[in-house]
């Protein structure tokens, strides 16, 4: 563990020993949302950061994989590293091609910086507009970030809480790439998976094809769980019917991420293994499964190994 970075108080560690999930992922399942942190005395923690991890490596990243059954991970940069992308590129490369990555890069971003991210197994950058995570960019900036790396066919994945997807809208549609909302664009659950709120994000992904989302993170959107701890089989039910609702939708535009090693929950901290019980309750069917696991994330990064 790191010794020169104190943890930030009150910070939860990821779970040690998950189980083994019983529901066996479809062959070459991609775990298309996790993090590396650190090791922060090797890849030193971002000096603008709002949060300091437990450190989180690469190799421990590797084993969850293997454990849980998946083939390969797309791994996102942590606004804890902010853009100094040194951990995310060594777990790329150190992945032996099991590993693409979403980078997190400023205006001032060469062509030859881009090319060597690209070779080092980058396909995407990382728009942030949660405020507790970061200082925000200006929009041109962002604008300037995605006209650069456009021509290499990457996409830009964006994090954004619900109530502020109104003010963002016209921001996020004007994007000229594949677009990825990070946990469904994060809706409160407590309230009606067909009223206003979910509603809007549903119009967003109906009436622009190159906007996809990832069904991750109910440990993070859950309210009345129950959580994946203690043998549970069917964790978040609140969080459930909103994932199902875009897997019916948008078949061909979801992702599904384990979110390891869960930055910044304060409530509790889930068992993976019991995580991946949860791919059940949104993608009941096996054709589901791998659209979601398998087929929609190879098209996006590993598009060269698809027929
Ligand atoms: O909600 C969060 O705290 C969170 C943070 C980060 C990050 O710090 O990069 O990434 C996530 O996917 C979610």
């Amino acid at each position: 563990m790191s010794t020169t970075f104190e943890k930030t108080p009150g910070w939860l560690d990821w779970y040690q020993g998950p189980t083994k999930p019983s529901l066996t992922l479809p062959v070459g399942a991609v775990d298309a949302h996790c993090h590396v942190f650190g090791p922060g005395d090797e890849f030193p923690y971002a000096p603008e950061r709002k949060y300091t991890p437990c450190d989180a490596s690469k190799d421990q990243l590797f084993a969850l994989r293997d454990h849980l059954g998946f083939a390969r991970n797309v791994i996102v940069q942590a606004t804890c590293h902010g853009k100094d992308n040194r951990a995310l590129v060594d777990a790329l490369i150190a992945s032996n091609g099991k590993a693409r990555g979403v980078a997190t890069v400023g205006v001032n971003i060469t062509t030859e910086e881009i090319q060597a991210l690209h070779d080092a197994g980058v396909r995407g950058v990382r728009f942030n507009f949660v405020k507790r995570l970061v200082d925000f960019m200006p929009k041109a900036d962002l604008e300037a970030i995605a006209a650069k790396i456009a021509p290499f066919g990457w996409h830009i994945v964006i994090y954004f809480e619900a109530p502020d997807l109104p003010e963002l809208w016209d921001f996020f549609t004007n994007l000229p790439t594949t677009v990825v909302v990070d946990h469904m664009g994060r809706p409160d659950v407590s309230k009606d998976v067909n009223g206003e709120e979910f509603e809007l994000f549903v119009k967003l992904m109906r009436e622009h094809s190159n906007i996809w989302s990832k069904l991750s993170c109910p440990e993070r959107l859950s309210v009345t769980g129950p959580k994946a701890l203690d043998s549970e089989t069917r964790p978040y039910t609140d969080v459930a019917p909103f994932a199902r609702r875009l897997m019916e939708l948008f078949p061909e535009r979801v992702l599904w991420g384990t979110d390891w090693p869960h930055p910044n929950l304060k409530d509790h901290m889930p068992d993976d293994g019991l995580l991946v019980e949860y791919i059940a309750q949104i993608a009941p069917t096996e054709t589901e499964r791998q659209q979601l696991l398998v087929d929609n994330p190879m098209r996006l990064y590993w598009p060269e190994e698809v027929a």
